[in-house]
């Protein structure tokens, strides 16, 4: 097996409010391998985002890193001094927000938005920059005519675009995405992550991708961390861990979104909500949701455990999960939980 180019260990994140702390990451572990899509999916408020920020330490100012590492190539990114971070930022790790607008300035062409990254932030000369201009628009799709429009002049999808055009600018090794594609309609989210997919072919980068929707996993990843309440709750291989999940909140989310690619099914929600992490349940944070909860998971934490090879969930039930995973599809089995 090839070195991981990120190794998370142990990863948690607080943020102060007032007096208090409240853990959104807890415990992350997981890997990136170079050259692979990698989907971080979870609901709204599972701390995604604070995850995924920590990873350029772009972090609120009351946020701090309460434990473990973040190995990038061989050094702790959560370690490093703000001088060596600044240093690794667009040239290794860059960042796509949510919305291109917050990446583009809306008084500057976007060549000259590119230019300014690629003379100040990598070096070079006027000339060159034009020409990495020009290259970069013709990777993500764009006619390199239209370096001189402004921002408001793109759609949303080729603004998009444009945001990755200037993440690749200095040729990073990985790219954090922070639902790149939820404001767009099906067809550019498509359009979108089919580039994504091609950039990472050709360019052999590596991407987290950010997302509170499985079926942008299912289209794109090559492997897949599911985050609940702060916590890692499931990780593996897209397609294993898609098809046959071995936690009850991937089994619950599976069925709450309709499939990118085809027309949508039957779907069944995951009634209620995650909990307020100020103060979490005990045991297994989703067991109050959970339909399979039995009483030992109301009071004892589950570990990560294997379920198949590198296929890892942290669920007491997962020998059970098979039996588990046929009552899941069911949609009354989610009507009333245990
Ligand atoms: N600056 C902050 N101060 C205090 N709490 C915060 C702050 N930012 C986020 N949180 C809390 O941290 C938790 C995780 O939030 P985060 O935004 O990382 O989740 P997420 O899964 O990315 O959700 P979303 O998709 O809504 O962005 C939430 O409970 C949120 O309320």
């Amino acid at each position: 097996m090839t070195q991981p180019l990120l190794t998370l260990k142990d990863l948690s994140i607080a943020y102060r409010v007032g007096d208090q702390d409240t853990i959104a990451v807890e415990g992350a572990s997981f890997d990136v391998q170079p050259g692979s899509i990698v989907g971080l999916v979870g609901e709204s408020g599972c701390g995604k985002t604070t995850l995924a920020r920590s990873l350029t330490r772009v972090l609120a100012g009351n946020a701090r890193i309460a434990g473990g590492e973040a190995i990038f190539d061989g050094r702790d990114i959560m370690a490093l001094s703000e001088r060596a971070m600044n240093g690794l930022r667009w040239r290794e790790i860059a960042f796509i927000p949510q919305s291109a607008m917050n990446s583009l300035d809306p008084v500057y062409t976007v060549g000259t938005q590119l230019a300014e990254v690629l003379i100040r932030r990598g070096g070079l000369g006027r000339t060159a920059a034009r020409t990495r201009a020009e290259e970069l628009f013709e990777w993500v799709g764009i006619e390199t005519n239209r370096l001189g429009d402004y921002p408001h002049q793109f759609s949303g999808g080729m603004r998009q675009r444009v945001a990755i055009a200037l993440a690749l600018a200095l040729d990073p090794k990985l790219i954090i995405a922070d639902e790149p594609v939820t404001a767009l309609d099906v067809i550019v989210q498509r359009q979108i992550l089919d580039q994504l997919r091609e950039l990472k072919e050709r360019l052999g980068i590596s991407v987290i991708l950010v997302t509170h929707d499985i079926s942008v996993v299912a289209y794109v990843c090559d492997r897949v961390v599911v985050m609940y309440a702060g916590r890692v709750v499931e990780t593996g291989p897209m397609a294993a861990t898609l098809t046959a999940p071995a936690h009850p909140y991937t089994m619950g989310l599976r069925n709450a979104f309709p499939d990118l690619a085809s027309a949508a099914g039957e779907l069944t929600p995951i009634e209620g909500a995650p909990p307020d992490l100020a103060s979490p349940p005990p045991g297994c944070r989703f067991a109050p949701r959970c339909p399979f909860a039995e009483a030992r998971c109301r009071t004892d934490v589950p570990g990560l455990d294997v379920y198949d090879g590198d296929h890892l969930a942290a669920c007491h039930r997962i020998p059970e999960a098979e039996t588990l995973r046929a009552r899941a599809v069911v949609s009354e089995t989610w009507e009333a939980p245990a």
